[in-house]
């Protein structure tokens, strides 16, 4: 029998990574290749037009999985029942600003927004917060919509976790694929700690730790790390635009392992709320390592952490609370 279509609400639909993301959650890439998706698609006054030129292109093009598209400026009428809920709208950073330089902003927009998914989207709707600063909006949106339940607002650091996957590929020559359980802590920002202490590569003869295969302690502590953490303003200064295709690749990558599970043995990276593990202080939004099943993630537990570790996760910790402080004062 054919399943019954999911909502989902992409905000920001007439950008850059909305753009990218509309056709491949309406191709299966975010729910699987059977599972019909009616798109809900918000941005502001000033792109209205835009956005009626995307809602013309998926009509358009077909796509046998969307079997709808409500395309509007009108907040109540996007978050109407939505079961998934993608949040790209807002500011991106220009070449030259951190991810913070526009929380100002952006923060104030999912304030506004977290009151009208908690008054109208379903009652067990998944959030995933994109637009930057990621983790302290993700953490507003739960401020400002108490009913929903924190373990169902997360934000994006999935792009981080694939950057660091490319490149120890690139390092190794090895696919991508075969690269698993790196691990991105904290903040999606330039103090997140890109780990590989536990990600292994899958070779001919078994599973091979990275580290091992690296050889090259030196280039994992500095160069790798420094690489990941700079990579969105690497594609900023390549592109004079923000990363688009990969973060909108990387959403789907995000909600798909968060509902139907991640591969066992496997883990990823998402921004959730701080439980206390591995020391991280509650109240705030980190990345963690995490496995999925039946729709809930749980963060992995038991890792070893040693010390050149226990001060980078101290490190973007510490940030992540200035960054709320910040915001708050944004909203006052
Ligand atoms: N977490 C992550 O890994 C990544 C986050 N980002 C962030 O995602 C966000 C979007 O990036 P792009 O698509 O490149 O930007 P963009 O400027 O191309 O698109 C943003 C869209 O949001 C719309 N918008 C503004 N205010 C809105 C509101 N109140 N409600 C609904 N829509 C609104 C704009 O009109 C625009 O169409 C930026 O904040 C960017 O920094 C970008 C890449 C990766
Ligand atoms: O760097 C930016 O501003 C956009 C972003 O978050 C990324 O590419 O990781």
């Amino acid at each position: 029998m054919a399943k019954n279509p999911i909502r989902v609400l992409v905000t920001g639909a007439a950008g850059q990574i909305g753009y990218a993301i509309v056709s491949m959650i309406a191709r299966g890439a975010m729910l699987g290749p059977d599972q019909p998706v009616i798109l809900h698609l918000l941005d502001i006054e000033p792109a209205a037009e835009a956005l009626k030129g995307v809602k013309m292109e998926l009509i358009d093009a077909a796509f046998p999985l969307l079997k709808g598209v409500v395309a509007t400026t009108d907040v109540v009428e996007a978050c109407q029942d939505v079961n998934i809920a993608v949040m790209i709208g807002g500011f991106p950073r220009n070449e030259g600003m951190e991810r913070k330089d526009v929380m100002s902003k952006n923060v104030s927009i999912y304030k506004a927004q977290a009151s009208a998914l908690e008054k109208h989207a379903a009652p067990d709707c998944k959030v995933l917060v994109v637009a930057n600063p990621a983790n302290t909006n993700a953490l507003i949106l739960k401020e400002f919509a108490p009913s929903i339940p924190e373990k169902n607002i997360t934000c994006l650091t999935r792009l981080d976790h694939n950057r660091a996957l490319g490149q120890i590929s690139e390092r190794l020559d090895v696919h991508v694929g075969n690269v698993k359980n790196v691990i991105i802590w904290g903040n999606h920002s330039s103090t997140q700690y890109p780990d590989v202490n536990h990600a292994t590569v899958a070779t001919c003869d078994g599973e091979k730790s990275v580290r091992e295969l690296v050889a090259d302690d030196h280039w994992l502590k500095t160069e790798f790390i420094t690489t990941v953490q700079q990579r969105g303003a690497a594609i900023i200064k390549a592109r004079k635009l923000s990363s688009a295709l990969s973060a909108a690749s990387s959403a789907c990558d995000h909600i798909r392992d968060w509902v139907l599970g991640t591969p066992k043995g496997t883990w990823v990276s998402m921004g959730v709320h701080s439980d206390g593990s591995y020391g991280v202080p509650p109240g705030i939004v980190y990345s963690f390592p995490v496995t999925c099943e039946k729709g809930e993630w749980s963060i992995v537990q038991g890792l070893k952490i040693d010390e050149f570790s226990r001060a980078k996760l101290d490190a973007t910790a510490q940030e992540l609370i200035e960054e709320k402080s910040l915001a708050y004062s944004c909203l006052n």
